[in-house]
């Protein structure tokens, strides 16, 4: 985080939010929300830019995710004042999955189901004149932690230069439901899935090995920074559009 104090975090994300829908002639933002933090905090800045009128929530259920998930998005959504619509994706991935090539491996499934809940936003953004609008933060941009071309594709991305422990810290500020803050971060690819568990590293592992490797130029200072900077390097891709020539 840039700013000193938390207000002035929010501030920039505002102002970041606001220049970028009025330069596009937009006139809201979509988010995905999951019932997790990053998208409740995406959504809750976005409303503090834009007023709850401009910002449309979409929960997009799927076979492993949780009812609970479901509960929570709900009450975001209400504690924000914002319309949430609910579009069940299993059909379609049933659909997809009705092919003899593809096993039913549940990072495959995974994957796809992110790149339909990517489709089915801008689908929905785009019928309204609104920009999607993405939760990504750098922790897990830095370590490629997401889907390409699934949940990392948006129009915006507002917490994305946010550490994950910035990400908590804002949720807390703009009074995020308890029952958000303190749920493990998922994926939600298969049930009870937790991602410092697929990981191997606690976010607070990840966040100050990732600020180490920062501050020291890529040179890892401990076996931790070292087993970091290799998830670092080998998601590179996915932070460049496509590898090309151009
Ligand atoms: N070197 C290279 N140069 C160019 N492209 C390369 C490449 N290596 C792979 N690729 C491409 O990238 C693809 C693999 O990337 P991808 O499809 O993303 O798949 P992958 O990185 O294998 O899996 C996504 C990971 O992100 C996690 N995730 C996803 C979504 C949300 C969240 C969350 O926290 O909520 C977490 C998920 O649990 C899983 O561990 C390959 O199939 C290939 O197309
Ligand atoms: N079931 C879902 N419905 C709608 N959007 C979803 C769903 N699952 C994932 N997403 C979108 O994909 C994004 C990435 O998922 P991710 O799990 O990293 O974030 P999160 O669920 O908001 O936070 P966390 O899991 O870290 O508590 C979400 O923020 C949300 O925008
Ligand atoms: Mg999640």
């Amino acid at each position: 985080m840039l700013c000193k104090d938390i207000g002035c975090a929010v501030t920039r994300i505002k102002d970041l939010i606001r220049q970028t829908l009025w330069a596009s002639g937009a006139r809201g933002v979509v988010v995905g929300i999951s019932g997790g933090i990053d998208s409740a905090v995406a959504a809750a800045v976005a409303v503090k830019a834009l007023g709850a009128d401009h910002v449309l929530g979409v929960h997009m259920p799927s076979s492993s995710s949780s009812p609970l998930d479901h509960a929570d998005a709900e009450e975001l959504c209400g504690t924000l004042g914002i319309e949430l619509l609910t579009v069940p994706l299993d059909g379609v991935v049933a659909a997809a999955f009705a092919v003899p090539c593809l096993t039913d491996d549940p990072v495959l499934r995974g994957n796809y189901t992110a790149r339909l809940r990517m489709a089915t936003l801008y689908n929905i953004a785009a019928a309204r004149h609104y920009l999607v609008c993405g939760t990504s933060n750098k922790t897990e941009y830095m370590i490629g932690y997401s889907t390409k071309w699934g949940d990392s594709a948006a129009d915006i991305q507002p917490l994305l230069h946010l550490w994950k422990k910035d990400v908590y810290a804002v949720a807390e500020e703009l009074g995020v439901p308890r029952s958000i803050i303190e749920k493990a971060p998922s994926a939600g690819f298969w049930e009870g899935q937790s991602d410092e568990e697929e990981l191997g590293f606690s976010y607070q592992e990840l966040d100050a090995a990732l600020m180490s490797l920062e501050e020291h130029g890529f040179v890892p200072q401990n076996v931790l920074e070292e087993q970091v900077l290799v998830l670092v390097n080998k998601s590179s891709h996915k932070r460049i559009s496509a590898v090309s020539l151009l």
